[in-house]
């Protein structure tokens, strides 16, 4: 696991063609476990004075601080996954040409999900799509199925204006090589002018204020909706239909080979899937749209690569997929590599975020940190995913046919009815679907509890952190919705910690040690709130109590001499400076040569 990035780092790899990829650990690595040593030093030592003192008094305070380091002190140990082997590397796009022709590239099939066009405006999720729909990808590859689980006219109102204003924007981006391909933030980076910048910008302006316009109202005016084919599609929201329970509602918006750019070129396909909704059935949340997607996407294209984005994430990288490709297709990668994962990086955060919606530890240090290991947990958007490891483990997945069904035209009745059909919200009842197969339920964090399957199942993963933002995200910005996230999340990360395969108990046995700590790292996260809830209180209760929390005892007689004498009594003798550490209860030892001016005071702080 660790020291093989010195010699991975060379241009040619065995087989004699440019390398696709580095990896190397990173240069920290071996200071971060040096320090880890000594930490652990010093939790042990500070938990056996926490017992010394509760052995000497027993009060309700010593009682909640050790209840609160020992907290503390096992997120510690659990967080040494992030610490061990972060892993750092590199591709190079350039030479997948020695690998494959484009003609010999999988086929990519990108899952996006919505959930309520007043939260998720359409027009965010429009310009998601559009931005994967314009990547450097061969487009006879490229489907992008967009699930609606808000079951919401307006949003397949949105994507019927998309549809039209992709058959301008695609040979647009592609003509002129931009590389902002969401039209949003493509117009709002005042971009260089082209002689069809100002048209294309004015199609695009006209096709929001419709989209905007009709989220206002609620509802679709008929003069909006200019093809006979539209006015059906709409006709299947009747009376009963309701975002909680309606058929399935599957719409073909773009089908490549038949539907054609103003250049007359091929358009990928684009898929307005809403499914089956009843309320005596449940929906599972995300994971069951996203599993709705698998079978949908089974019966239409079958594409042995998956990419899924929530709908308010967009590419901010054409040539994502071809970085993906340096790992697909490389000869040499580990089979059992199931998914890559790229950061969430979000954009619109004020500096000083103060309800850390960057999260900055997760994308930036602890992805990395598990990269090094069996690999990172997935985060639920900007993930590439091999189809097959949706059906088994490494070693039991049957090869997919994967012509099947696929030569068929994607609007025929046979292939509809089929996709409708699977669709539907018994259809996943009483078989192997969210237990064994597909993303797995029984968490609101989809994406931990899925990835964690996963990697026990065998299955191993790929972080990828280009120098430009892959996607680019929104996060909650006021404490409303930051709390409100927070509390989902807490939820689903209980769901894991609680259900049969808990990371401590079979993660560390399945996947790996070290792993299944970075597992429980995240599934245990919720009980933070137990120290943070113990030292808010803390100081005011010894107040009114007159104890001291702040200890004077010495730590050097008290750890030194009875616990680990080396290293901590070399680091005394050599620098000469005393750490001091007391006790509410009472000077346990008073060391007899403390030289006052050199002596350090402080409470210790675990992470
Ligand atoms: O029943 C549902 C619920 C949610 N979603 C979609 O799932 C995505 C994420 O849901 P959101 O409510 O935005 O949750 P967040 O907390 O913002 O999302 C983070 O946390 C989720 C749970 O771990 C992950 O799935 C996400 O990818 C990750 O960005 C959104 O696109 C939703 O539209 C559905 O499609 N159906
Ligand atoms: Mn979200």
């Amino acid at each position: 696991m660790g020291g093989e990035g010195a010699t991975e780092r060379k241009s040619t790899a065995s087989h004699g063609l440019p390398l696709l990829h580095t990896r190397a650990l990173m240069r920290r690595t071996p200071a971060n476990r040096v320090f880890a040593v000594v930490y652990l030093c010093v939790i042990l030592a500070l938990l056996y004075h926490h017992f010394i003192a509760l052995l000497h008094s027993t009060s309700i305070l010593s009682l909640l601080i050790l209840l609160a380091d020992a907290v503390l002190a096992f997120m510690w140990v659990t967080s040494l996954a992030f610490r061990m082997c972060p892993t750092e590397r590199q591709v190079f796009i350039e030479h997948l040409e020695h690998y494959a022709k484009e003609s010999e590239y999988p086929a990519l099939d990108v899952f996006i999900c919505t959930a309520d066009p007043f939260k998720e405006p359409p027009i965010d999720v429009v310009n998601t799509a559009l931005s994967v729909m314009a990547y450097d990808y061969p487009i006879e590859k490229l489907s992008v199925y967009v699930s609606d689980d808000g079951g919401s006219q307006l949003t397949l109102f949105a994507f019927m204006e998309a549809a039209r204003f992709a058959t301008h924007w695609l040979p647009y981006c592609k003509i002129n090589k931009i590389v902002e391909r969401c039209p949003e933030a493509y117009f709002a980076s005042n971009p260089s002018w082209f002689p069809e910048t100002d048209q294309i910008k004015s199609m695009y302006e006209r096709m929001r204020d419709r989209v905007e316009n009709v989220v206002k109202r609620g509802s679709i005016s008929n003069d909006y909706i200019p093809d006979q084919r539209e006015i059906e599609a709409f006709s299947r929201w009747t009376d009963e239909f309701t975002p909680q329970n309606h058929p399935p509602v599957i719409q073909v918006l773009l089908e490549r080979g038949k539907d054609k750019d103003i250049t007359g070129h091929d358009m990928p396909n684009l898929v307005y899937i809403s499914r089956e909704k009843r309320m005596d059935s449940p929906h599972h949340f995300k994971a069951g749209a996203l599993n709705v997607l698998l079978r949908v996407s089974a019966t239409m294209t079958n594409a042995p690569v998956i990419l899924t984005l929530d709908g308010d994430m967009y590419s901010n990288d054409p040539q994502t997929p071809l970085r993906v490709l340096c790992y697909l297709l490389d000869p040499s990668m580990d089979p059992k590599l199931g998914y890559v994962q790229f950061p969430q990086i979000f954009h619109g955060i004020n500096k000083s975020d103060i309800y850390d919606g960057e999260l900055r530890h997760v994308y930036q240090v602890q992805l990395s940190g598990m990269d090094g290991l069996a690999g990172p947990q997935l985060v639920g958007s900007g993930s590439f995913f091999r189809r097959k490891i949706f059906f088994g483990g490494p070693s039991e997945t049957p090869e997919m046919n994967q012509d099947q069904l696929t030569s068929k035209s994607i609007r025929s009745k046979e292939v509809l009815a089929m996709a409708h059909h699977v669709a539907g919200c018994n259809f996943g009842n009483q078989t192997k679907w969210g237990t064994k197969m597909g993303f797995r339920y029984g968490s609101l964090v989809e994406d931990l509890h899925t990835s964690y399957q996963l990697q026990c199942e065998g299955w191993k993963s790929i972080n990828c952190k280009p120098k430009r933002p892959a996607f680019l995200g929104n996060s909650p910005l006021n404490l409303h919705d930051s709390l409100n996230q927070t509390t989902r999340w807490s939820v689903g990360l209980l769901e894991v910690v609680f259900c049969k395969h808990n990371p401590i108990i079979y993660g560390v046995r399945f996947i790996n040690l070290l792993s299944g700590l970075g597992f429980a790292y995240y599934a245990f996260w919720p009980f933070w709130s137990v120290p943070l809830t113990i030292y808010a209180f803390l100081p005011q209760l010894a107040l009114l109590n007159s104890t001291s929390i702040f200890p004077k005892a010495c730590l050097r007689s008290l750890v030194f001499r009875q616990c680990i004498p080396f290293p901590w009594s070399l680091w005394t003798r050599l620098s000469g400076v005393h750490i001091i550490w007391g006790d509410n209860t009472k000077v346990v030892e008073q060391s007899e040569n403390v030289d006052d001016e050199r002596t350090l005071k402080f409470p210790i702080w675990v992470d």
